[in-house]
Parts: structure tokens; C-alpha cells; sequence
């Protein structure tokens, strides 16, 4: 089947009826990823500014080859990798077909990349990264970038499955999407300072099905050492929702077992978890910038990317929804919710998380107070 996506025609498999994810038989094509790689093609775009000697791309999981393919036709040195033969052939043929130059390898990527160095890695791979990111940090020279579709794990609703692979403890709250995303990114950045790497997110999403995040590498044990230091914990209280965090790779051992606020029990504590920032705002406003109309999902990645670079700096966000069922109230409109905290004096954003996360600076009862003025 022929499919055009973002000014280049690929072949991809034939669609499954009703496919969500990923097509059918044979080579792996997921048309619900395409937010992903609109976005991906932005950021590559943007980064060229940040890092203009960020010439080689490696699309490590290339399967049709349609990451690779876009990446060449924005002028990166392409190199598409996959185990599977039929994946690496379809590769070769689609970037062919669109005239693009580049190298094509039917190599395990782990040792691919311990061979060869590039200033550009993507992994994309089948639920968690975890299996290649050493290879990826260690032979990375500028930029990586991680997709991961294993959001159970991640974000506690698999807690065993998330300790094993990601050496955290994730706790599944109300903030699901964040908890993945910087269990993610705790991972991450501990894997690149065993190589004296300091890996800082520039752009980061999440969304149901997956993790979508770009790090970019310093190198130097100093550096490294700073970015360790974002990590930390995040106490969260499942009665009262309140939250605080505490920087450190050991938990404070006087940090309270029930909640400060209303003396619950079910007080949780999840970490070491990633408490730095998950994008450079001012980044993320370049690689919106080079979002364009031919992109399919461009109205979609505008808002996301916007959002994202607005987004208050905050380790953890609230749903509103669950907040207001807490206040036994009706919801008000999200942008009247956050204007009346501003209004209050507090710090408030919208979250890209869902449409009903916000972050604020602002406690629970400072919230209620200022949005239902009791
Ligand atoms: C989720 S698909 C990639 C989708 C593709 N990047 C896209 O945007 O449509 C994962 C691919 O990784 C390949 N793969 C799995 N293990 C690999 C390995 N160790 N080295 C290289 N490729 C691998 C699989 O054959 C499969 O084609
Ligand atoms: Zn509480």
C-alpha cells in the first residue's frame, strides 16, 4: 500500500480493518504514530540551528524506513537498521523511491552502534528502549531519541515490570502520563552518566500509547554529576491528592509514612524519578516553528509543542476532573479554571498531559480556595 506522509511516498503493509496499532502481517507500520514523527521531523529541523554539526541520523528501528526516509529529505545522512530482512529491503526500496541517499544495514543495532557513531540516534523500538539505550548513550554524540510504548510499566500500573526494567519504583496516580515520562527519563539519564554523559531532555510528550522524548549529550563527569542531581522522589497522598518531591538518590529516612496533610495512610513514595525539567521551552518554540502544513498532524503538533513549552516547571501535574469530583463539584471550563488561579496570585498552566491536567505551584486547599472561593 502506497502512503504519503509529510511530502514523501512510502510503500508500507497493507492495514489491518481497524488497526490501531501497527498494521498487520510482515513489516511493522504504525499510522497512529505519525503526531510522533511530524513532531520528530520538527525537531530534527530545529536542532540543526542548536547543533549544526548534527549531520548523521540513525533510524535504529527502521522497520519500512519511514523515519529515515523523512530525516533524508531534510538533509541528514541517513542510516536505516533493522533485524528483520524483509523491514531492511522495504527500507532500501522506499528511500529509493523518493531519490534519497543512504545506507541501509541488516545489523542487530546494539552492535551496530558499538561499531559505528552517530550525531543523531532514534530508537523506536517495540515497548521499552531499555535493551538499546547503553549502546545508544555510549555512541551517541549529540542527540538522542526515545520512544517508549510499555506505558503500564512506566507509569506503576505494572509497578514489578517498571522496578525490573527501569531500577525505579513508579506509583500509578492521577498523574499516570508524567509518572511514565519521568521514570523514562530517570532511566535515561542514569544510563548516559555510567559513560560521563549528561543527557537533559529539549522536548518531551506523552500521550496514551506511548513516551516521546529527545535528550541531548555534554559530555564530562562534572556535567553528568549536575543532571544526577534533578533526580529524586515524589510523595503522593491517594486520599487527599496532596504531593511534594525531595531532590536526592536516597530518600530522606525521616520523610513522613502518612500524609502531612490529612494523616492517610496510603501514602506513596515513587522514585528515583527524573524532577528536572522534561523540555527546553524555548527549543520546543523552534521546533513548533518548524512544524509546517504539509504535515499531517500538524494542527495536532502546534498545539501539543505550544502547550509543552508552556508548561510550568513542576514535577508532577493535577487532573482538574479529579479534583473537582474530590470538591463534590461541577468542572468548570479548563482556561476559567486557570485563569482564576492565576487571578489568586498563584503560578498555573495548562499541562499537555491530558485536557484536563494543569500544574500550579498552588496546594490543594490554596487551589479550592481560589476557584470556588472557600
Ligand atoms: C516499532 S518498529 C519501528 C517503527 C518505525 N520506526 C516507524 O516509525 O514506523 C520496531 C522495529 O525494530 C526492529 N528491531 C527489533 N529489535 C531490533 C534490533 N535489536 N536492532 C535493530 N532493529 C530491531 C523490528 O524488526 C521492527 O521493525
Ligand atoms: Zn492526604
Amino acid at each position: 500500500m502506497e502512503l504519503a506522509e509529510g511530502g514523501v511516498v512510502i510503500d508500507v503493509p497493507e492495514s489491518r480493518d481497524g488497526a490501531s496499532e501497527g498494521t498487520g502481517e510482515g513489516v511493522f507500520f504504525n499510522p497512529t504514530q505519525e503526531l510522533n514523527r511530524d513532531v520528530t521531523v520538527a525537531v530534527l529541523r530545529a536542532y540543526r540551528d542548536r547543533e549544526p554539526r548534527a549531520a548523521s541520523y540513525l533510524d535504529a528501528m527502521a522497520a519500512s524506513g519511514i523515519r529515515g526516509v523523512r530525516a533524508a529529505a531534510e538533509g541528514y545522512d541517513v542510516t536505516c537498521a533493522d533485524v528483520d530482512r524483509d523491514a531492511v529491503e522495504l527500507a532500501r526500496a522506499n528511500l529509493e523511491r523518493n531519490d534519497q541517499e543512504g545506507t541501509v544495514s541488516h545489523r542487530n543495532v546494539n552492535a551496530l552502534l558499538h561499531e559505528e557513531v552517530f550525531d543523531v540516534v532514534d530508537l523506536d523500538p517495540y515497548g521499552t528502549p531499555i535493551p538499546f539505550v547503553d549502546a545508544a548513550f555510549a555512541n551517541a554524540r549529540n542527540l538522542v531519541c526515545v520512544t517508549a510504548t510499555d506505558t503500564a510499566p512506566l507509569c506503576g500500573a505494572h509497578q514489578q515490570s517498571g522496578i525490573r526494567k527501569y531500577g525505579a519504583v513508579p506509583q500509578n496516580t492521577d498523574y499516570h502520563p508524567e509518572m511514565g515520562l519521568r521514570t523514562l527519563l530517570s532511566a535515561l539519564v542514569r544510563t548516559a552518566a555510567k559513560y560521563d554523559l549528561a543527557a537533559r531532555p529539549i522536548c518531551s510528550h506523552v500521550s496514551r500509547h506511548y513516551v516521546r522524548t529527545y535528550l541531548e549529550l555534554e559530555g564530562g563527569a562534572r556535567a553528568a554529576d549536575d543532571v544526577l542531581d534533578e533526580l529524586g522522589y515524589v510523595h503522593h497522598c491517594e486520599d487527599c491528592l496532596h504531593r511534594t518531591h525531595e531532590h536526592g538518590l536516597i530518600a530522606a529516612a525521616d520523610r513522613p509514612t502518612r500524609c502531612p496533610r490529612c494523616d492517610s495512610k496510603r501514602y506513596l513514595d515513587a522514585g528515583p524519578l527524573w524532577l528536572g525539567p522534561i523540555a527546553d521551552p524555548a527549543f520546543v518554540r523552534d521546533v513548533h516553528d518548524a512544524i509546517d502544513d504539509e504535515m499531517g498532524e500538524a494542527k495536532r503538533a502546534r498545539k501539543l509543542l505550544s502547550r509543552v513549552a508552556g508548561e510550568l516547571d513542576t514535577p508532577t501535574h493535577y487532573d482538574q476532573h479529579r479534583l473537582y469530583e474530590q470538591w463534590s463539584e461541577p468542572a468548570i471550563g479548563m482556561d476559567e479554571f486557570v485563569s482564576r488561579l492565576r487571578a489568586a496570585g498563584h503560578d498555573a498552566t495548562r499541562a499537555h498531559y491530558r485536557g484536563t491536567a494543569f500544574k500550579t505551584r498552588a496546594s490543594i486547599p490554596e487551589m479550592r480556595e481560589a476557584v470556588l472561593g472557600e
